[in-house]
């Protein structure tokens, strides 16, 4: 005899409660045992989420930092949450531990929108070493030295863009970091507007920026059978959303990608400049079984590299533009510094660097100043001890670079509290933008450089940082050496006064605000044609 609808029903609905029931106890006894890091008393079930201030939650996040320091614990529904606000502790655990500290948190939205294709959300296993290894060959310190010249090129076309067309420099920084990109992933020249392939990225980018919000992700991991639900069903949406963004991630993967395979049939110079067509050439000595394995963690190393530097790189040089605004001495010093060095009858290149330690601390400050990464987001894949603290495995681990807003494990909350680029015994005035705190009383560099924690920390640091590291120097030197930037003026030749906006989410930029850009008196276009011919 087969019980009663209700009585399925019952079961259907007692089921999950048991289940939760049961982890919690579990958890409750396990974390008795264990003496976890200081933090706020959690409520069975819901956690710390009830102590929170909802409509302003960063005084309950600050007030906490305040009390429980560098290393503090929260629950948050069913999430264990375990947040690092110094470099101190950030180091002995994701660097020194990082056989624990490597793994991603979970993200229910990821595999239905098409976004599992990007490495950096994959978990700490096989598939994500041969993908970190592929990336690794073409951009480790040495190696990613050979894009050099290619990034010095695009620095000088940025700028005939911004001389030609000042108003719409954010669209000029963003073609300076995807035409970087592009070149370096796979030998692809950009053309300066509405480039085909650009225009793949963006599209793939803007739906995808639905995939990271805590919203979503809470959504589909509370009730994953939306993904089922018939077409004409009320609650469909998002299954139809998913199947966008998976057509568009598909697209962004195999478009660039071919186009490498193309032309390298065509031209095998082309193989020794871009990570796909390195990798096809290594791809070709390997035996028939293991080649679709490598060719699919190359579609996604590839793919990962553009998501990678899209956001960040034009990010970078938006906080500098804010920064050369908003403290004309600053631009001024190091403007003074590269005509005494370089001179000015030609522009900076790489040999320059050493020279110019001022425009090397405007570069750290910048990246400390407006971290374009405000958080690094880690999971723990086994239970650790710290200090005499439990640390639980499974627990999502985040090092807060930054202070100022971020999303908890994307549990819908935003949490606000000292962070290491605003640690004011390191940094006095952490919100002033001030070079010199990088240099001595001589003038030389000193050993803090924010690309130390700006940039992650452990197995899962970013493996692009060399590579980033030279596309904002190019930038940063060349926009110097020709352009000057100061506060925009209306009709009546007044200032433009502005409140600068900041993107919130996992990357922080500002939004584009009121700005003049114009050439430096002496540049003409035979200095920067010159270059660009060379
Ligand atoms: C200024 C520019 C950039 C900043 C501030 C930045 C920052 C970061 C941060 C904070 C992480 C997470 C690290 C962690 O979890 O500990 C990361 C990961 C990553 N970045 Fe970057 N990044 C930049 C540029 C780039 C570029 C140009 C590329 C590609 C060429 C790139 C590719 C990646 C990849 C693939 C990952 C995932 C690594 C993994 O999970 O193993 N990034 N980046």
């Amino acid at each position: 005899m087969f019980p009663s609808v209700d009585a399925r029903l019952a079961v259907i609905a007692v089921l999950p409660a048991s289940l939760v029931f049961i982890t919690s106890l579990k958890r409750f006894i396990r974390n008795r045992q264990n003496k976890l890091p200081p933090g706020p008393v959690p409520l069975p079930l819901l956690g710390n989420v009830l102590s929170i201030d909802t409509k302003e939650p960063w005084l309950t996040y600050t007030k906490w930092a305040a009390a429980y320091g560098d290393l503090f614990f929260v629950r948050l529904l069913g999430q264990e949450v375990v947040v690092i606000n110094s470099q101190h502790v950030a180091k002995a655990l994701l660097d020194k531990r990082s056989r624990i500290y490597s793994d991603r948190p979970y993200i229910a939205t990821l595999e239905p929108f098409g976004w599992s294709v990007i490495f950096g959300f994959t978990g700490y296993g096989d598939e994500w070493r041969l993908c970190r290894r592929l990336f690794h060959q073409t951009f480790h310190t040495n190696s990613a030295v050979k894009f050099r010249p290619m990034q010095i090129k695009r620095a000088h076309e940025m700028i005939v863009n911004l001389i030609d067309d000042p108003e719409h420099y954010h669209s000029h920084f963003v073609t300076f970091s995807s035409s970087v990109a592009m070149s370096a992933i796979y030998g692809y020249q950009t053309s300066p507007r509405d480039d085909p392939l650009v225009r793949i990225v963006e599209n793939a980018l803007a739906i995808g920026n639905l995939v990271v919000i805590p919203e979503r992700a809470i959504l589909l991991k509370t009730f994953p059978f939306l993904l089922k639900l018939p077409d004409w069903c009320w609650g469909s949406s998002i299954k139809r959303e998913a199947q966008a963004s998976t057509n568009l991630m598909t697209e962004m993967t195999e478009v660039p990608f071919r186009y490498t395979q193309q032309h390298m049939a065509e031209d095998l110079a082309l193989g020794q400049f871009s990570m796909v067509a390195e990798n096809l050439q290594r791809m070709e000595k390997q035996d028939h079984t293991s080649r679709p394995l490598f060719e699919s963690a190359l579609k996604k190393a590839a793919t990962s590299a553009i998501v990678g530097s899209y956001e960040t790189g034009a990010s970078v040089l938006m906080a500098f533009a804010l920064a050369m605004v908003s403290y004309p001495d600053v631009q001024k010093r190091a403007q003074a510094e590269i005509d005494s060095v370089v001179g000015r009858d030609r522009l900076p290149t790489f040999e320059d660097r050493a020279s110019l330690p001022y425009i090397e601390s405007v570069l750290r400050e910048t990246l400390r100043w407006q971290p374009v990464a405000p958080i690094a987001l880690h999971a723990t894949s086994g239970d650790d001890i710290y200090d005499g603290y439990f640390i639980p495995k499974g627990a999502n681990v985040i090092c807060n670079i930054w202070s100022d807003t971020f999303c908890l494990g994307f549990e819908m909350l935003t949490l606000y509290c000292r962070g290491i680029t605003r640690d004011e015994k390191r940094y006095p005035n952490a919100s002033v933008f001030m070079p010199e705190r990088f240099m001595d009383a001589d003038g030389a560099l000193t050993d803090d450089d924010p690309a130390e924690y700006c940039f992650g920390l452990g197995r899962r640091r970013c493996p692009g940082r060399y590579a980033a590291d030279a596309s904002a120097w190019s930038a940063i030197v060349t926009m110097l050496a020709t352009v000057e930037f100061s506060f925009a003026k209306n009709d009546q030749g007044k200032v433009i006064e502005f409140t600068p906006e900041f993107t919130t989410g996992l990357f922080h930029s500002v939004t584009v605000f009121p700005c003049s850009i114009s050439p430096r008196s002496h540049v003409h276009s035979g200095l920067v044609g010159a270059a660009l011919r060379m």
